[in-house]
């Protein structure tokens, strides 16, 4: 089955007194190529360890995340980092753009990472950057765009590598409404026309109607929310 799944995925952490905090607690969770996902609740809730969990960033303490058929805990820690590279797409709170590289740069620097650029990576990075609205902007630097042209860019650049998955962190944070709405507009269009398994972590409830189902985190459950 292609997406991403959690499987009973449990995670604790020990605080100081050596207690156990339950974070995450049995959570089944089902995201197939097309979907966006929205998971809300508020601070200290679990939201980034949910997502990390996801990303292979973090492990599970019990359950499974299975990713593109692939089961993780199955993976050594090489494999795990290549499935990062090649098949999840990460965008953040705030754009992480590398400041001495234009637009176009900013995506084409996944690629050389990788080998040698080729004519077909530059179509598809000028492909990308005109479906977020940036082709007049290619050659610009960072500290010209404004912070909607940078998240802009960044979501762009997640989907340099082509990737399954694709993992938002509180995408909208550091936008105004307006932006904040177009942001989220383009990853919900991206994420259907190029058929991407995506998570979006959120605590802004304005965003969901983009989302097909959205799932509160509550006492280290998932529940699912109608909207
Ligand atoms: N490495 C760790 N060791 C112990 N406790 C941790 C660790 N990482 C996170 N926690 C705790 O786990 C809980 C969930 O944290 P998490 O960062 O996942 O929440 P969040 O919903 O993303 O919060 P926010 O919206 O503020 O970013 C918090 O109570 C946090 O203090």
């Amino acid at each position: 089955m292609s997406g991403i799944q959690f499987n009973n995925v449990t995670k604790y952490y020990q605080d100081g007194a050596g207690t156990k905090l339950t974070i995450l607690d049995n959570v089944s969770l089902n995201v197939q190529p097309g979907e966006l996902v929205a998971v809300i609740g508020p601070s200290g809730s679990g939201k980034s360890t949910f997502l990390s969990i996801a990303g292979a960033l973090l492990q599970a303490s019990s359950g499974e995340v299975i990713i593109n058929n692939t089961n993780l805990s199955k993976m050594s820690p090489k494999q795990v980092s290549q499935l990062r590279l090649d098949q999840i797409g990460f965008i953040l709170q705030t754009s992480n753009l590398v400041p001495y590289l234009n637009v176009l740069d900013q995506l084409l620097v996944v690629k050389k990472m990788k080998g040698k650029i080729t004519g077909a990576d530059k179509h598809f990075a000028k492909d990308l950057l005109k479906g977020v609205g940036l082709e007049s902007k290619l050659k610009k630097y960072p500290e010209h765009l404004s912070g909607g042209e940078r998240q802009r860019t960044a979501i762009a650049r997640a989907f340099m590598n082509n990737p399954d998955i694709i993992l938002a962190d509180e995408p909208t944070a550091s936008l105004d409404s307006k932006r904040a709405f177009e942001v989220v507009e383009l990853i919900a269009n991206f994420v259907k026309s190029r058929n991407k398994a995506a998570i979006m972590v959120t605590h802004d409830e304005r965003m969901l109607s983009y989302c097909d189902r959205v799932y509160h985190i509550n006492d280290g459950k998932l529940v699912l929310v109608e909207h």
